[in-house]
């Protein structure tokens, strides 16, 4: 009787770990969007209505190296989100969701500081509830596919990431913080919580209780309490410290380098094997790692690996 009801889970999770799959691979356009018309969500309709809050950019650079560099450009406003630059993102991790050579990501703001969340200005001008309710949704999706991405993602957090800005270092598998950065969750003084995903992922960075009290207590998080809570997973050199380092943007590439090196099949299964295992159910994720595996199993890369014969440190 056992054995049947274990047959039965695992059917079942064999055809939602199918759907995860299908999610991971579907073409970015025909992607599920996390929400949809049942939730009074139309994602075009949204699109145009951030496009009405213009300024500012999101930059994307893919790099032959297979390492992408996303720019929050909007310096006049401390790299801000302006309704348009939010349409911006979720076109640019579209672009990110179909680059079949990309390995890794570094995710950064322009001009030495990372990014103060919403244009406030914005915030103010987006009057109702429901619309509201709309740019929180839209970010939502951007940023779940941001960081569902078959890439090693790290925030490059220099200068502040500010509320959103807090936020979309979550969306990244890693933070690394420049001396004298910081990262706040500042939502608490402008009467508000995190809309774009960022408490779900910040509980799963830090735990519940480091989480209930950098939200609770707005806490101004500097390198070392990040090192110290886990929300920072490095701290670059500072310019004078040792000028072979490079630019923070130089040291971030090299730091991420070691967790990208090897090709690109390998690196993008690694990713989703990691995701499964964060996202799944055990019996889901295991469906899931088995059929990832069987898609490096007996590649080009296993089996050049297999015909050498050096040994591997
Ligand atoms: C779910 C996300 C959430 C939401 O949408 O509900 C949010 O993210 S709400 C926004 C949360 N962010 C903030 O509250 C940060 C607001 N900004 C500041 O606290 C300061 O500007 C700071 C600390 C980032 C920088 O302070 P500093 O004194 O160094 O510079 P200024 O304040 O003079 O800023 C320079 C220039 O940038 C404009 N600015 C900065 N942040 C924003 C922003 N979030 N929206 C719009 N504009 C912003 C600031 O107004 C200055 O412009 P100026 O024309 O000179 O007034």
């Amino acid at each position: 009787m056992v054995l049947c009801a274990l047959n039965r889970q695992l059917l079942r999770s064999s055809s939602s770990c199918c759907v995860f799959m299908a999610r991971l691979q579907t073409s970015s356009r025909r992607r599920r969007c996390l929400y949809s018309s049942t939730h009074g969500f139309n994602q075009e309709e949204t699109r145009q209505k951030l496009r009405a809050f213009p300024g500012g950019s999101v930059d994307l650079l893919k790099q032959d190296s297979g390492v992408a560099v996303l720019t929050i450009n909007n310096p006049a406003r401390m790299n801000a989100f302006s309704g348009s630059m939010m349409v911006d993102l979720e076109e640019k991790v579209s672009q990110l969701e179909s680059w079949t050579e990309g390995k890794g990501l570094v995710v950064r703001g322009a001009a030495e500081t990372f990014c103060s969340g919403s244009d406030l200005n914005a915030v103010r001008a987006i009057s109702s509830p429901q619309d509201g309710m709309k740019m929180c949704m839209f970010m939502q999706d951007a940023l779940t596919r941001l960081l569902r991405l078959p890439l090693v993602s790290v925030a490059l957090v220099e200068g502040r990431a500010l509320g959103g800005g807090a936020e979309l270092t979550t969306a990244c598998d890693f933070r690394l913080m420049a001396p004298g950065s910081v990262i706040q969750f500042v939502h608490k003084h402008i009467g508000l919580v995190p809309g774009w995903g960022g408490a779900a992922r910040l509980v799963r960075i830090v735990g519940s209780q480091n989480a209930l009290k950098l939200l609770g207590g707005a806490v101004k998080v500097d390198p070392e309490r990040g090192l110290y809570v886990g929300l920072a997973d490095g701290v670059l050199e500072a310019d004078g410290d040792a000028p072979s380092a490079g630019t923070p943007l130089q040291q971030a590439e090299d730091w991420l380098r070691r967790y990208t090196e090897g090709p690109v099949p390998v690196i993008q299964a690694v990713k989703k094997v990691v995701l499964a295992g964060r996202e799944l159910p055990l019996l889901e994720a295991l469906q899931t790692e088995k059929e990832v595996f069987g898609t490096v199993w007996g590649a080009p890369a296993n089996l050049r690996a297999l015909a050498s014969k050096s040994k591997h440190k």
